[in-house]
């Protein structure tokens, strides 16, 4: 029996003897890539922090203490150590294990959010309050990585954390120099300078072979050699820099020595107040194909055979289609430069990089920066397109709001995994954005069908220079190109049927919504299909439209909140037509994490789903004509 199988509870790994770690960090390592070989998911963040993880259970007591990690997508091996490496054949499955910490699965897991940068503030917040209720014996650690620590949030709660000398706070920085590629910025360079310089491998090398291994002695001689860097501030940068915040700082730490990490934790933790440790640690850490992926060290996987390291093929996907289709614009457009916050290859933006290679800005994982310094761009006289997942434009509203649209500037933000994305969980979902772009004056948005649409209305959007505009797309392959029979206005008209129905689909939804009109007419439902291309404003053509139907579907993959949907019943009652309008897309919840597909399948957003619910609307609607035949106010379903 492995010694992994016996760790329910991380008083089992305090148990161990320091020399059945290793042991232990090569049967994690093994269920690492066993598990995301079979089901995808994050292999390089994981390697990377083996020993760290091992050594933050064996130092603290979780989840007395609490352990916290920024963006969740690194807490396997916590996983594993606090009693559940016995489920990891259910990762990121429905019903299965989250690829994120979960509260729902254990006391150990405190942040479910896997947006970036937040958790500096979560441990301000807990070591505040620990503080107030004078449990003086608790520690609050936060695991934040060097990508992370490039976001605007990690800033703002170490200048608040570094104002309280009193906080039980250790800040432990994973620096593996990596977000998916290598991480940008002043912050980075400080740090990169450091892992780089001669006299940084002698230091490393002395804490490695002497401090980590001298218990006693270690501690006053780790001093020491404090002393000795400050004597070298021009290498150890990082330590001057946080400690000019008012912050103490130990390391660097060779992350994958797990003693070493031990001995600074156990050092930091008898400060009694915030600390950094800075640990250095190696993405991909233990699996060859890993560690030496160029790209991105196997942050996030397709399945792929463990022998070769040759991931499951992805299929032909939007994203592909947006990154030939920028070069084509960049060939064109001398004045359209793109903007990526940390997702360069993720978001399609590396061929426009290759091309254009002084049109291209990684600003690291800072959305709110990158709008407002589109807004800047825009003033300058370019057309910036900023890439990024639906999901984390909700972190630069405002910037998108009264830094861009305020000023009617010309950019353009491109929204990748728009709608359902599943497998990452609740946060990850892009289901928020058709609802909050509502409410921005002078936006235009943009939801292509397919990708010759993609093409044809990101072209439209760059071509737009008084103000901003959006054009969103959801995860995954492509739909086949559906052609328009006709116009209606700027709509194209996908299906013309008689006056029973008009389905309004937005986007990707028009596969489903053509599957749906031909079901109905089984069913002796006649229906229109019109895609509007710009949802936002919408189509005064939709109102004509409208008035010639018995009922109003609108299909979106996005919240139904405040969606297209509630725009389309706002117009008609706005035109006093008194057509009943029914929403169909993602119910305003928190959806557990699932495969895309299975999801949309349980929300109603398939074909036959789609046909069902409008059978039953149709039905109601005529069962309520015949009791009440006075046409009555309908509000949206
Ligand atoms: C606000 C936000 N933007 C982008 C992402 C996408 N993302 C997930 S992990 C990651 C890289 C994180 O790098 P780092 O913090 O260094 O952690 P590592 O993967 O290196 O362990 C990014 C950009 C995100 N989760 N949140
Ligand atoms: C953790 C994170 O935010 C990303 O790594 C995310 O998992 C990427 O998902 P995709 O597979 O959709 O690129
Ligand atoms: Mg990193």
């Amino acid at each position: 029996m492995g010694i992994l199988e016996t760790i329910k509870d991380p008083l089992d790994v305090k148990r161990l003897e320091a020399g059945e770690l290793p042991l232990l960090a090569e049967e994690i390592r093994d269920l690492l890539v066993s598990s995301v070989a079979r089901a995808g998911g994050h292999l390089g963040p994981n390697l990377g922090v083996v020993e760290l993880t091992i050594a933050l259970h064996r130092v603290f007591d979780s989840p007395r203490d609490p352990i916290l990690f920024d963006t969740g997508h690194q807490a396997y091996v916590h996983k594993m150590l606090t009693g559940r490496a016995g489920h990891f054949g259910t990762l990121r499955q429905e019903g299965g294990l989250s690829g994120y910490p979960s509260r729902t699965e254990s006391e150990h897991d405190f942040i479910e959010n896997s947006h970036a940068s937040t958790v500096l503030s979560y441990a301000d917040g807990l070591a505040k309050a620990i503080t107030l209720r004078g449990e003086t014996d608790r520690t609050v650690v936060a695991l934040i990585g060097d990508g992370a620590l490039t976001g605007g949030m990690a800033w703002e709660a170490l200048n608040n954390i570094a104002g309280r000398k009193d906080l039980p706070l250790i800040i432990v920085v994973n620096d593996n120099g990596r977000s998916y590629s290598p991480t940008i910025g002043g912050l980075a360079s400080h740090l990169s300078s450091l892992r780089m310089s001669q006299g940084y491998e002698h230091v490393l090398e002395l804490v490695k072979n002497n401090l980590g291994r001298v218990p006693l002695v270690g501690a006053p001689l780790y001093d020491t050699l404090h002393g000795i860097k400050k004597g070298l501030k021009d290498i150890l940068t990082p330590q001057v820099m946080f400690e000019d915040l008012g912050l103490k700082y130990v390391g660097p730490i060779d992350g994958h020595d797990e003693g070493a990490v031990e001995a600074a934790l156990r050092r930091a933790r008898s400060f009694r107040g915030p600390v950094i440790v800075h640990v250095l640690t190696r993405k991909g850490n233990g699996y060859a194909h890993a560690e030496n992926h160029d790209e991105d060290c196997f942050h996030s996987p397709q399945p792929f055979d463990i022998e070769t390291g040759e991931e499951r093929p992805r299929p032909h996907s939007w994203t592909n289609v947006f990154s030939g289709e920028m070069v084509e614009i960049g060939a064109e457009r001398k004045d359209v430069v793109a903007i990526t916050a940390a997702m360069l290859h993720p978001t399609g933006l590396a061929a426009f990089a290759e091309a254009y290679p002084d049109r291209i800005y990684d600003v690291g994982i800072a959305e709110q920066h990158a709008l407002t310094s589109a807004a800047g761009l825009a003033m300058g006289g370019a057309h910036p397109v900023v890439a990024v997942y639906a999901t984390f434009l909700n972190r630069a509203f405002d910037q998108l709001l009264m830094d861009v649209a305020l000023h009617r500037q010309p950019v353009t933000v491109v929204l990748d995994r728009a709608g359902v994305t599943g497998d990452d969980g609740p946060s990850h979902n892009g289901m928020w954005d058709l609802s909050i772009l509502q409410v921005i004056p002078g936006l235009s948005v943009a939801a292509p069908r397919d990708g010759a649409r993609l093409r044809e209305l990101l072209a439209e959007a760059v071509a737009i220079e008084d103000g901003p505009t959006v054009v969103r797309f959801p995860k995954g392959a492509l739909p086949k190109d559906v052609e328009a029979v006709g116009k209606l206005g700027g709509m194209d008209v996908l299906r013309t049927g008689d006056a029973d129905v008009l389905l309004v689909a937005v986007g990707p939804m028009a596969e489903i919504c053509m599957e749906a009109a031909t079901l109905l007419d089984a069913q002796g439902i006649s229906a229109t299909v019109v895609d509007p291309r710009w949802v936002k404003p919408l189509d005064e053509a939709l109102v004509l439209a409208a008035a010639a139907h018995k009922l109003v579907v609108v299909v979106e993959d996005s919240g139904r909140v405040g969606g297209v949907g509630d725009a389309v019943a706002r117009l008609l009652r706005d035109a006093d037509v008194d057509v009943p309008v029914r929403t169909y897309g993602i119910p305003q919840r928190f959806l557990d994490h699932a495969k895309r597909a299975k999801i949309l399948s349980e929300i109603g957003l398939t074909g036959q789903g789609l046909a069902r619910q409008i059978t039953e609307a149709v039905a109601r609607r005529s069962q309520v004509m015949e009791s009440h035949p006075a046409r009555l106010a309908q509000p949206t379903d």
